[in-house]
This record gives C-alpha cells, structure tokens and sequence, in this order.
C-alpha cells in the first residue's frame, strides 16, 4: 500500500549532492592539524570541537597523534627535501582520520621550535631551505594551510601554559560564574591559574602568572593575553641550549668518564654528533679527534657538580634572577609539567618500585628505546638541578608539582597555539560577565535576607489567620 502521505514528500532521491549536504549536516564537529617541528621529532595532533561552539567554550578535544619517523625537521640541512617527505605518512593519517568534506576547512599548522632556531643561527639559509621543502609539502595536502613558521621561545612557553590552564579548566572555571579574587595589587584576576615547565631537547621554557610581575622589569619576559574576560601578565622565558639533549652536551662532551651514566656505559661519540651546536661551539677543543670514547661513571654526586657547571647561578642585573643573568620573578601557584620531565619522572618511578625483572618487563611494555635508557640519570639529574638551583623551587613547591599527562590530551604548546589562531578562548566570556567574589556574597546576602522576610510574613499571617479562628474553633 502507498504511504498515505507520500504524495505530499518528492521522492528524495539519492544524489552525490543530497549525500553530501546530508552529510554537512550530520558533521557536527571540526577539526584543527598542528604539527611540533621539535629538536628530536615531529608529531602531528589532530584537534576537534563541536562545530555549532566555534570561538567560542566548544571543549577542544585532542582526536589524534602521529610521531613522524626519524629525527626533527632540523637535521635534514643536507637533503631539506627529506625534511618535506618525513612528514607525508603523518598527513595521510590525517586524511584518514578526518571526514574528507572536512578537509577544506580544516586548518593545518606547523609551528617549529629550538631545533629550528639553532638552525637559524648556525645556517639561515639552510634553516630557509628546510621551511620551504616543509611548506610544499603540507601546501600538497587538502587541508587548509596556515603556515609553517618558527615559535620565538616567549611563544611556546606562553602557549604551553595557555595549554595547561585549559586543560585544568583555569580559564573558563571564571566565566562560568567562578570565583575571582583580587590579587595583592587589588587588581582583579581570574581563578589562581596553573604555571607551565617545558623541557625539551634543545630548550627549556618556564611560563606562570606572579602578582609580583607586571612586564615593567624585564619586558621581554612579558606575554599579555585576554581570555575570558580577563587579562593576564604571564612571566615566560626560553632558555635555548638548556634542553636536555643540549645540555648534554654543555655538561663536557668531552668527559671520558661521564659521572651522570651508569657504571657500565660505554659509547663511541663521534666528533660532529657532540660538536655540530651552536651551544657548544666555544667549547670545540683544537685537536679534532674523529670519535672518543665515552664511558659510564655513575657517581651522583659528581653527576651533580657537572650539571651544575653549565648553569651561572650569580650574575644578575635584575632584583632577582633564575640563572645566566636571567629576571625571574618569585614562583606563584601550581606548576604543571609535561614531555620530558613526565618521561623522566615515569622512568625514575618505575627505577624505584619495580624489581628488575618487572622493570624489564614495563621497559618491553612502555617500548622504552634504548637510547632513552641511558640518558635518565643524566635527566633526572639535570632536572633536580634546574628546577632546585635554576628556578628556585623549594622541596614543598617541587612536591606540588602536577604532571600534566591527560589522556584526552598530549600537553605541549600546540594545543595553546591552535586554541589561539581559531579563536577558540575569546578575549571576552561568551556569558554574562561572571559574578565577582564580592557580588557574589552580596547576592546570596540578598537572597538571605529575601527568605527571611518571606519566612517572617508567612508566620505573620499564620498568627493572624490563627486569631482569627480560635474563636470559632472555641465554639465548636
Ligand atoms: O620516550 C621518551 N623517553 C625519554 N625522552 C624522550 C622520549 N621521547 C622524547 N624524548 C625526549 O624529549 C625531548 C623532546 O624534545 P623536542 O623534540 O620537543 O625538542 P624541543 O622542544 O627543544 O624542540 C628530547 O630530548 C627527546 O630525546
Ligand atoms: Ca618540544
């Protein structure tokens, strides 16, 4: 029997353009690529919201991360190409894992970091070369190129902790009616937000928000941003050749017997391996010997005394200083970490409390490389030093250390940075302006207040409706 309406409905029929409009509709979510051009490796994040809260507190959720296979875009100076072809097995993935009509409108950015400036110090030309083998490419692909460019060190730390404080809800808590608080100067802040520690291969960012530090001492230290309704005056720095890959290298590449490795350790270093860094260059010794030996000593100790060597712990011009001369105002709230202090931390932890035959086994399960292996000490280390020596951090504040590893979220400073560019933080909150602390109290006093006059009417007329019938109910 005919449907007793069709004669009301055309027939829809199947076309590309039906299904393609039909499926517009059903795509309710969007999608941002970014890709982290680090000193050791390129990863490639896939970002997506729910379309209908474009700039606006649509959650931004990570969907997908693909490590690109070999060494970061800065090590390909002799065959910039390659630089290009290491990066299309990732893209492809992101081809597969984003729906195809999305791909247009899809934003692609490549945001390079100290590897890159290394280059650029050392080789500019080849560091120009290895960012236009880099733009082809990502130019080959669907998606809607946003550029390829390299982060000022003040950027990463500043986008690393726009990162941490939205993944710990700091900053939309305040414009969903959170409370505010005045800080010391009386100016008004958000929620108490989290700072943020980077350590990567060439450098080390150190990002948080002092009532101490307005941007007038040390300027450049300065990032000023606008969220939510609220302005905050982030204190960042970047301390190049202090990641951890180059501070190997600062530690004396040239110690035969390295204290921060294990007793055992025993490698052949090839001269240019340890020596072909800017960060390094002043130590070059005359007499080019192709390879040395490099042996394990493991003594923590002297471990210690070596690390703290590649630091200046003295000269400061400021009314306070980190380490080489650079301002740091004093720390402020929670810290949250991730990559290289996360693995670390990890490895340490398992070092700990597993017995070897275990440790073996969550070295298999983990697929700890081998590499990694051997430089943990010398880490760990490196960063007990940093952050005790180099920042200040007392044994109470490094023990409120967060380490920020959120499995919906790799933390870094790509997803800052691609919250940034789409505009996904406004400057104002979307909401009315959320209640301040103070207009907070007044209006739960208010409503107090309200309630009891309400209560005390109630009664009022309850007394008086029951004058009026007690002399009835006597009656009867
Ligand atoms: O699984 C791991 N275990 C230990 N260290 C790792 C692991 N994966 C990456 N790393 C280290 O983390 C650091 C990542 O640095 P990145 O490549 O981001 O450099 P950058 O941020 O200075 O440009 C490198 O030192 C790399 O060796
Ligand atoms: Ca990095």
């Amino acid at each position: 029997p005919k449907h007793p309406y069709s004669h009301r409905l055309p027939p829809v029929i199947v076309t590309p353009e039906s299904l393609t409009s039909l499926s517009l509709v059903t795509c309710l979510t969007k999608y941002g690529i970014v890709l982290d051009a680090g000193s050791s490796h390129t990863s490639l994040y896939i970002y997506q919201w729910p379309a209908e809260k474009d700039n606006n507190t649509g959650r931004v959720e990570q969907k997908h991360h693909c490590q690109v296979a070999g060494k970061g875009i800065s090590s390909y100076t002799a065959t910039p190409y390659k630089a290009g072809e290491s990066l299309i097995s990732c893209l492809k993935e992101a081809k597969e894992n984003i729906p195809q009509k999305m791909h247009p409108e899809t934003p692609l950015y490549l945001g390079a970091t100290a590897g890159m400036r290394l280059l650029k110090l050392e080789n500019s030309s080849a560091s120009d070369e290895v960012f236009k083998a880099v733009e082809k490419t990502l130019r080959g692909f669907p998606f809607s190129y946003q550029g390829a460019r390299l982060l000022a060190g003040q950027e990463e730390g500043a986008f690393g902790w726009v990162t941490v404080n939205y993944l710990d809800d700091r900053l939309t808590q305040v414009s969903m009616g959170g409370f505010k608080y005045t800080s010391v100067h009386g100016n008004e802040s958000g929620l108490e937000t989290t700072g943020a520690l980077d350590l990567g291969g060439a450098s080390t960012q150190i990002s948080f928000v002092s009532d101490e530090y307005n941007g007038s001492e040390s300027p450049d230290n300065a990032v000023s941003f606008r969220l939510y309704g609220y302005d905050y005056t982030l204190y960042t720095h970047s301390f190049l050749c202090y990641g951890k890959d180059q501070a190997l290298r600062l530690s004396g590449p040239t110690a035969i017997m390295d204290p921060c490795f294990h007793k055992g350790y025993n490698e052949t270093k090839h001269y240019a391996a340890v020596y072909d860094s800017p960060c390094v260059s002043d130590q070059k010794p005359q007499i080019v010997s192709e390879t040395f030996i490099h042996l394990g000593g493991g003594n923590f100790t002297q471990c210690q005394e070596v690390i703290k060597s590649v630091f200046n712990f003295t000269s400061c011009r400021y009314s306070r200083c980190s380490f080489n001369g650079i301002f740091q105002p004093p720390l402020q709230g929670q810290f949250g970490t991730f990559v290289l202090f996360i693995y670390t931390q990890r490895f340490l932890i398992i070092s700990i409390h597993f017995s070897p035959s275990q440790r073996l086994q969550i070295k298999k399960e983990h697929d700890i490389p081998l590499k990694y292996l051997a430089e943990y000490c010398f880490s760990g280390t490196y960063i007990l030093t940093l952050m005790m020596e180099g920042y200040n951090f007392t044994s109470e504040t490094y023990s409120s250390i967060k380490y920020i590893q959120k499995v919906s979220c790799d933390a870094g400073w790509t997803l800052g940075y691609m919250l940034n560019l789409t505009n996904m933080i406004p400057a104002e909150a979307p909401d009315s302006p959320p209640l301040t602390y103070t207009s907070y109290v007044s209006v739960v006093t208010v409503m107090a207040i309200l309630l009891f006059v309400i209560f005390i009417l109630i009664l009022y007329s309850l007394c008086a409706l029951l004058i009026q019938i007690m002399p009835i109910l006597g009656n009867i």
